[in-house]
């Protein structure tokens, strides 16, 4: 396509948002009239599986669930009135709370204020407040955050460290829908030890958001703590962020909850419009499904123009791959669903992958996120009449042309700024684009079984290393590794107790691994 056409196809698909200043440009996403008509019936039904999701029917079949997200912020639509009483107050809780935090009416037994909150979660219960605070807490916010979104004992360190003494004034909040994960309880475990280390109480200065009834939910009760936020069954994990998850952790740093969900309420609205070319989740859904043919073939690459927004592909990543990487369609064929998403941050980026982007496999598309607002200041000149900013603007135009140019589709999201209001929106914009796709290509888009899968095999490695280590001890000599996986009858195992006894031997637990490392079979291990 010429230059001109091109301005043409992009005027023809423009999609503008007045109020949120938001822009979304598909015009570099190669499709033609002929697919999206016969897409319109896809859609139809994909528009109706949302009114019914949003009318409050059982969407997630697997776990006999409703959907909710979508109610949270606008508990009008929440389809009882229990439930809509349910989000109100929470968001009330979660405002007194905090108002009683920052005023020092809550506080730590040793000291006067809290000054740092240390958030415990994973997955869904940590990567929407990461990005949320990357991209939107003050310089000098009222509570400084901190997380633990992993088992690494190093990584739990470093935090610790990092809080120092300060542990003594921080808020704990292990935040975990199930209550019964292990990372998060593992986290909660060492930051209880760190406390009692300075003499400090964990239930003193811990706050939890679980299911009512869950195991951390009757911990947390029954030790004391100083609160709890629910989390409600039809809110999934990466789903969350707007639920008291995501709005807690914000409004104890500051920021302003009530324009986070504003801004989602107005796309919501936006994104409930049963037309795919005046709303803007279903042309990014279209886009998705033309790149990749309704098959994932290409992955997604998100590119936010902006450091604030660097944890964007990472909030995605769970959001896009854990809702449609899926093994079967609702009607249990076997289908190997997904789209792969990963990204960064722009220029930075066209100093390390995008070479491959422009040149090597064409095996994806971008989604530029370009922010127009380029500070809150005046920016110096960099060379007469340019700034630092017309750069990145320069960068990014640059790029998307070069891509295109090389047979390589973008999608363009557009804001104005950075702020409260339309971070709420683009979580918005993304959560329904997902749902949209995932009707569009008849997945359950609220389920992850196979993570599932995953946390299982664990246990049995951490079985494995509980049986192996018994008949360990009780083993005066060495023995060789398959001789011990004879022993506790797991024959079948014997490459993972020998990766359990690696491990244990390298943290000094007691195991000793004698011979060469390079002829694993041939190691002895001994009970020292
Ligand atoms: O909040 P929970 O129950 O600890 O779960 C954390 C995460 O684990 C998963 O269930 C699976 O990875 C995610 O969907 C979820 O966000």
């Amino acid at each position: 396509m010429d230059a001109i056409t091109l301005w043409q196809r992009y005027q023809d698909w423009l999609y503008y948002h007045e109020e949120i200043g938001l822009y979304l440009d598909i015009s570099r996403i190669r499709f033609d009239q002929a697919f999206l008509e016969a897409m319109k019936p896809k859609f139809d039904g994909a528009f109706r599986d949302m009114e019914a999701l949003e009318g409050g029917a059982i969407a997630n079949p697997d776990e006999q669930r409703m959907v909710g997200h979508y109610w949270l912020r606008n508990p009008e639509l929440a389809p009882t009135p229990q439930i809509k009483q349910q989000i109100i107050d929470t968001v009330n809780k979660i405002e007194t709370f905090v108002a009683k935090v920052h005023k020092g009416e809550i506080k730590p037994p040793q000291a006067e204020k809290f000054t740092d909150l240390l958030s415990i979660g994973i997955g869904g219960s940590a990567l929407g407040p990461q990005f949320v605070a990357d991209a939107l807490a003050p310089d000098y916010p009222l509570i400084n955050i901190h997380f633990i979104d992993n088992s690494d004992p190093d990584g739990i360190d470093r935090i610790l460290q990092r809080l120092g003494d300060r542990l003594k004034s921080t808020l704990i909040l292990v935040i975990s829908k199930s209550g019964g994960t292990p990372e998060p309880r593992n986290g909660m475990m060492e930051v209880k030890q760190a406390l009692l280390n300075q003499n400090l109480h964990f239930r003193d200065q811990a706050i939890a958001t679980t299911q009512i009834g869950s195991k951390l939910y009757q911990e947390a009760t029954s030790q004391g703590w100083l609160e709890t936020f629910p989390m409600e069954d039809w809110i999934g994990g990466r789903t969350s962020e707007m639920s008291a998850v995501g709005l807690l952790p914000a409004a104890l740093q500051g920021i302003d909850i009530h324009a986070l969900l504003q801004g989602a309420k107005t796309m919501d609205i936006a994104t409930r419009q049963p037309d795919i070319k005046t709303n803007p989740a279903a042309l990014l859904a279209l886009s998705w499904y033309a790149v990749g043919g309704g098959r994932g073939q290409k992955d997604m690459v998100i590119l936010p123009y902006k450091d604030r927004l660097i944890l964007l592909s990472r909030y995605l990543q769970q959001l896009v791959m854990e809702s449609l990487g899926k093994e079967k369609d609702l009607e249990g064929n076997i289908v190997n669903q997904g789209i792969s998403v990963y990204g960064n941050k722009g220029s930075t980026d066209q100093h390390a992958y995008v070479q491959q982007l422009r040149d090597g496999v064409p095996n994806f598309f971008a989604t530029f996120i370009e922010v127009l607002r380029d500070r809150q200041k005046p920016s110096p000149e960099i060379e007469p009449g340019v700034t630092a900013g017309d750069y990145l603007s320069g960068f990014l135009q640059g790029t998307r042309e070069a891509l295109y140019d090389n047979q390589r589709d973008s999608i363009t999201v557009t804001i104005t700024e950075v702020n409260p209001y339309t971070v709420g929106a683009l979580v918005a914009l993304y959560e329904r684009a997902v749902s949209l796709y995932a009707s569009l290509v008849n997945i359950n888009a609220y389920h992850q079984p196979g993570v599932e899968a995953g946390k299982k095999a664990a246990a049995q490695v951490l079985e494995l290393q509980h049986q192996g280590l018994q008949v360990l001890r009780g083993h005066s000599q060495g023995i060789s590794i398959s001789d011990l996986a004879a022993k506790i009858d797991a024959q079948e195992q014997v490459e993972t107790l020998y990766k359990i006894l690696r491990h244990l031997a390298a943290n000094d637990r007691g195991v000793e691994l004698s011979g060469d490392p390079s002829k694993p079979a041939q190691l002895i291990a001994k009970w020292r």
